[in-house]
């Protein structure tokens, strides 16, 4: 397992480049299943759970060509069925959250797939209803294989449908709509997620000849076709990193530019980080964070305390919640946070408080942080990253910290931020990779 050590307090300065986007990349990198057709994808984040991912078409015979690091040609027109029933896929599989859509396009294209269960973040129960009702509705039966614990799905004959989702899952959408595109008939999803992810991959499949209308909505309407071709898509930049560097520029004091952000796709999360008084300049498609002293939490208009909480698109991420709570611990003011998603998210806040945080953890889902507005700074500690974006919090935290901080598990980490060590390093922090 290997560390993180982090020399803290030290100011940082320059430019950053957003990685493409990693729960796009699960999708789009997906959905080549769907045509015989040779298919481009450009700004790839060399990330571990997006080259899991790679590595699992590969082995179910997918052709791939690497021009650059991050762009593949992709052509699945010999794909090896049976390695989806095996033990090899299974193993793979549970390494990371987006295998699980692999099975919407083999299902379309192929008629049967399996549902190993997924790993991902142990963040609280991650259901696959959303996935599994959905194929249903659309004419798949399943059947749970308890000792091995696995969905098994067969569709000789997908047929449109009218559905409304039970929640708007994010990955469930994508399954559905990638099991739909081929399916006989019109498939309505009502109550669809519409994160950019979802409408990057639905304009890449409108590409490759699928009818899809709605997109950017959560009514989707899909028209089915009986063949989807080649295309070349481009991902956009990960919007949680960038979340993720506005949090870091303001809890380090530092100057940091933001390049090439794609403001238009960022939604309500720039917006977010100016409740907490972080300034910021658009300048052009770049994010510039003057180096600031203090940032102040705003209230509401009737001056009560602010809240901060997850919501489905166009609502904020949950995934950038534990960012805008390391963020808060050194604000002037109050915020509740509140994650409604994911009931075991917030746990990490514990190793906050040993490094010096005024946090009240209120119950799984709320925490209630008082800034230290920097009348104390936090201290270095040696602590674990139980998931992805609490690592990247707690990174935050150690880099703006008095003293040495360890991080262990930073395998964590290393799932969704590309060369990290490396790239703050030229921002001029003090980690090391040990
Ligand atoms: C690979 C990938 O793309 N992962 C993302 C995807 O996971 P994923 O697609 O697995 O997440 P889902 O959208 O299915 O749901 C996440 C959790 O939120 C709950 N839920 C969802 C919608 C809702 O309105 N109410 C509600 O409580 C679900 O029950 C579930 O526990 O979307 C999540 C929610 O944005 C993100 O955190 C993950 O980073
Ligand atoms: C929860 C996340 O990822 P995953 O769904 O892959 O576990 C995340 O990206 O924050």
């Amino acid at each position: 397992m290997a560390s993180f050590e982090v020399r803290g307090g030290k100011k940082l300065r320059g430019e950053i480049i957003p990685q493409g986007a990693k729960n796009e990349a699960l999708q789009i990198i997906s959905a080549v299943l769907l045509t015989p057709e040779k298919v481009t994808i450009s700004n790839i984040p060399d990330i571990v759970d997006v080259n899991l991912l790679i590595e699992l078409l590969i082995e179910l015979g997918v052709k791939t060509e690497r021009p650059t690091r991050h762009t593949c040609i992709f052509q699945a027109d010999n794909v090896d069925v049976d390695f989806l029933g095996s033990e090899a896929f299974r193993k793979k599989s549970g390494r990371l959250r987006g295998s699980v859509m692999i099975a919407g396009p083999m299902l379309s294209r192929f008629k049967k797939a399996y549902i190993p269960k997924p790993g991902g973040d142990k963040i609280g129960r991650r259901r696959l209803d959303t996935h599994i009702i959905g194929f249903e509705k659309l004419g798949a039966r399943f059947e749970y294989n308890e000792e091995h614990n696995y969905f098994q799905l067969v569709a000789p004959n997908l047929q449109g449908t009218y559905m409304l989702l039970d929640e708007p899952s994010v990955t469930g959408t994508a399954n559905i709509v990638m099991a739909a595109v081929m399916a006989k008939g019109t498939t309505t999803i009502y109550n669809a997620a519409c994160e950019p992810y979802l409408q990057q991959l639905c304009k890449m499949l409108n590409r490759m000849g699928a009818k899809i209308s709605g997109v950017g909505s959560n009514l989707l309407t899909i028209e089915g076709v009986d063949y989807l071709g080649g295309t070349e898509h481009r991902m956009l930049p990960d919007m949680i990193e960038i979340g993720s560097f506005i949090g870091l520029a303001a809890m380090t004091q530092s100057e940091i530019t933001i390049k090439n952000a794609g403001i238009e796709h960022l939604g309500i999360i720039p917006e977010k980080f100016q409740q907490l008084g972080i300034q910021m300049e658009f300048r052009g498609d770049d994010i510039y964070i003057p180096a600031q002293e203090s940032y102040e939490i705003s209230t509401y208009l009737d001056g009560g305390i602010l809240t901060v909480s997850d919501h489905p698109w166009p609502g904020f991420t949950p995934d950038l919640l534990s960012i805008v709570l390391v963020v808060a611990t050194q604000a002037v003011g109050s915020v509740l946070i509140h994650q409604k998603m994911f009931e075991s998210r917030l746990f990490f806040t514990d190793k906050l408080i040993d490094m010096g945080a005024q946090i009240i953890l209120c119950d799984p889902h709320r925490a209630t942080v008082i800034g230290l507005a920097r009348k104390n700074q936090l201290r270095g500690i040696t602590m674990s990253s139980p998931d992805i974006r609490a690592g990247q919090a707690l990174l935050i935290a150690a880099l703006s910290a008095e003293g040495k901080s360890t991080i262990q598990n930073i395998e964590q980490i290393d799932r969704g931020y590309q060369y990290i060590d490396e790239r703050l390093r030229k921002l001029g922090a003090d980690i090391k990779r040990v």
